[in-house]
């Protein structure tokens, strides 16, 4: 595809689609790209297809949604439409608002059988944020429980804008796609350039990913300026510098162009190392002639949740290793670094950008790459003061310093959005309160309950979420976004086992809170590890002081040939193991704690 006229800006439309998982945002965007290419090559839509199945099958689906389509609208003009998409998880708001961002309006999905959710809300509301124009779309009208006149109602009330034009669709059986094509050309504005194909380069990094054939691939949006081939580009948040290699489009398949002028998405591959090497949100210009001004906004994404990942197989570490390695290629915003604790051994200290994130990380490591690993309790960065003035940051709790040295401690804070069927409400608001949340608003949309919160994010990193869905039975939605640093009275709880402290059991926790988790701590532990020939303690401490108690007692001798995992048996044991496969057990002093152990010690009990 020659690009040597350029398509005039007001014949592009850039746009986003905005929705709560599940309410057909990836099948709407399959249906555009499919109505589009259908129409303009009609054996070509097999293979965009295609590879996008592949694609996906690779596992980098959130890339491919980022499509150019050419639409013939009913005005007789073609029309550039960019699809940008945006990562659908709160835990990836920065990337999500860089995104929206790069476009000038979004599409508002919402499954009109379901309605309003937490993330339609979250998403719509940076939407407005950057000043995006909306096209309203409830989808899967062709469920019986459709109700698009009651939620239409639902939308204008909850979200407050006119929902009275919005476009009825089935993304599943195709049915009003093209209504939602006409929509984005009639209702959505055409982008700007202030300084036009002649300013100086001005473009957005959206987004960067690694492709096994091309290296560091790097999405962009030209505000001004022209960006070719062969050019010096500068990042200027890193101030690195690249020669462009290739310029081109994503049709989805890869289109190579020459150049990538004002309003136009597209991507660059330059050469670049690491997808680290690349910051989104940073603003890329032209070496020799560079803008005035970065775009603003810029910040690199940080980590928010840290924990220990180990191998429950020693020799399994460089393993390990190598797929930490291999998936932060394409996750910038995962880090790691090498850790030893005295219990488990060689593993790494991780960060995310929140719970998800490290869910789908851990996940993806023990799946795909076939490891067993254990994680320590998450835990969120603090800030600490010391006496003598000095900051710093605390990611792992056995790294805390000794507390007369430190004068206070701040932990983040989070603003959280929940609706739920009022039904849930009561054991809603208890979970909260119980986690130390401070309610700030409590209204009704029809008959659900729209709470907000703010929570302290230590609180909610064990299981809030679980526990909010148990009570739910699956109808709360939960959002939530940071919301700054508090002071709090924080102590570091230690767990001892048989006189051993365990430091991945170890854990900043409320003053308040902090007898009552440590009783059910050593409650948890007591039915957790098998027992053994001895008598094992089992006891949480703050400081020198223990808090809470409780004693396993030894195993009687007859029923030892049953049992599995007492230390007078070594060689039976190993036996056993080699027969069994990788049992996940960790030795402490003399006493073997199952892995199991580890993650059910740190689901709490609201009770
Ligand atoms: N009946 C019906 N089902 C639909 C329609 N659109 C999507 N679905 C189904 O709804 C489910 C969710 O659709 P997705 O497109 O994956 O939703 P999403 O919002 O992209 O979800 P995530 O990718 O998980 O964020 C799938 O099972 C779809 O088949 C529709 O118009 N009608």
């Amino acid at each position: 595809m020659s690009t040597s006229s350029r398509t005039p800006l007001d014949h592009i439309r850039n746009f986003s689609i905005v929705a709560h998982i599940d309410h057909g945002k990836s099948t709407l965007a399959d249906r555009l790209i499919q109505t589009t290419g259908g129409l303009a090559e009609r054996e070509m839509s097999e293979q965009v297809l295609d590879s996008m199945d592949i694609e996906r099958e690779r596992g980098i689906t959130i890339k491919a949604q980022t499509v150019r389509l050419h639409y013939k609208a009913h005005d007789g003009e073609t029309y550039i439409l960019n699809l940008i998409d945006t990562p659908g998880h709160v835990d990836f708001a920065y990337e999500v608002s860089r995104s929206l961002s790069a476009c000038e309006g979004s599409l508002l999905v919402v499954d009109a059988s379901q309605g309003v959710e937490a993330q339609t809300l979250a998403n719509v509301y940076q939407a407005i944020d950057n000043n995006h124009e909306l096209v309203t779309v409830l989808n899967k009208i062709d469920l019986p429980a459709a109700e698009p006149d009651r939620i239409k109602e639902q939308i204008e009330e909850v979200i407050g804008i006119d929902a009275s034009e919005a476009v009825l669709i089935s993304a599943k059986t195709g049915l009003g796609i093209p209504d939602v094509l006409e929509a984005i050309v009639q209702k959505l504005p055409a982008p700007k350039s202030e300084l036009g194909e002649k300013g100086p380069l001005k473009a957005l990094l959206v987004d960067s990913w690694y492709d096994t054939y091309l290296g560091v691939m790097v999405l962009v949006r030209i505000i001004d300026g022209v960006l070719t081939k062969g050019m010096t580009i500068r990042m200027m948040g890193t101030d690195a510098k690249y020669q462009v290699e290739r310029v081109g489009v994503l049709t989805p398949k890869m289109v190579n162009v020459d150049s990538l002028g004002p309003g136009e998405i597209g991507f660059i591959t330059a050469s670049i190392k690491e997808v680290a090497d690349t910051r989104v949100g940073d603003t890329i210009t032209e070496d020799k002639r560079p803008t005035a001004k970065a775009l603003p906004g810029f910040k690199p994404a940080q980590p928010v949740v840290f924990c220990g990942l180990f191998p429950v197989d020693a020799a399994d570490f460089e393993d390990l290793r190598a797929a930490m390695g291999k998936l932060r290629l394409n996750d910038a915003s995962f880090s790691f670094e090498m850790e030893s604790s005295a219990a488990l051994g060689f593993g790494f200290r991780c960060g995310f950008l929140g719970l998800l994130h490290l869910e789908i990380i851990q996940e993806r490591l023990e799946r795909e790459f076939n490891l067993d690993l254990i994680a320590t309790a998450p835990s969120v960065v603090y800030h600490l003061t010391m006496t003598d003035g000095t900051t710093r940051e605390l990611h792992n709790p056995a790294d805390m310093p000794d507390v007369v040295k430190i004068d206070k401690i701040e932990e983040p804070w989070i603003k959280a959005t929940i609706l739920t069927p009022d039904d849930y409400l009561g054991g809603i608001l208890k979970l909260c309160q119980d986690r130390r949340g401070i309610q700030t608003e409590l209204t009704y949309v029809g008959k659900r309950a729209m709470l907000t919160y703010e929570l302290p994010l230590n609180e909610v990193v064990f299981d809030f979420y679980d526990r909010l869905k148990s009570i739910s039975k699956g109808y709360a939605s939960f959002d939530y976004h940071l919301h700054g640093y508090r002071e709090g009275n924080l102590v570091k709880m230690s767990i001892m086992v048989n006189g051993e402290p365990v430091d991945a059991l170890s854990m900043l926790v409320h003053r308040s809170a902090a007898e009552k988790r440590g009783r059910d701590m050593c409650e948890k532990l007591k039915d957790l590890i098998p027992r053994h020939m001895f008598k094992i303690p089992i006891q949480a401490a703050i400081g020198g002081n223990v808090i809470a108690r409780e004693t396993i007692s030894a195993m009687r001798k007859d029923v030892t040939a049953k049992c599995y995992g007492g230390d007078a048996t070594r060689k039976r044991k190993l036996l056993e193991k080699q027969k069994e496969g990788k049992k996940r057990m960790r030795q402490f002093g003399k006493v073997d704690i199952p892995q199991e152990a580890f993650i059910a010690a740190l689901k709490m009990k609201d009770d």
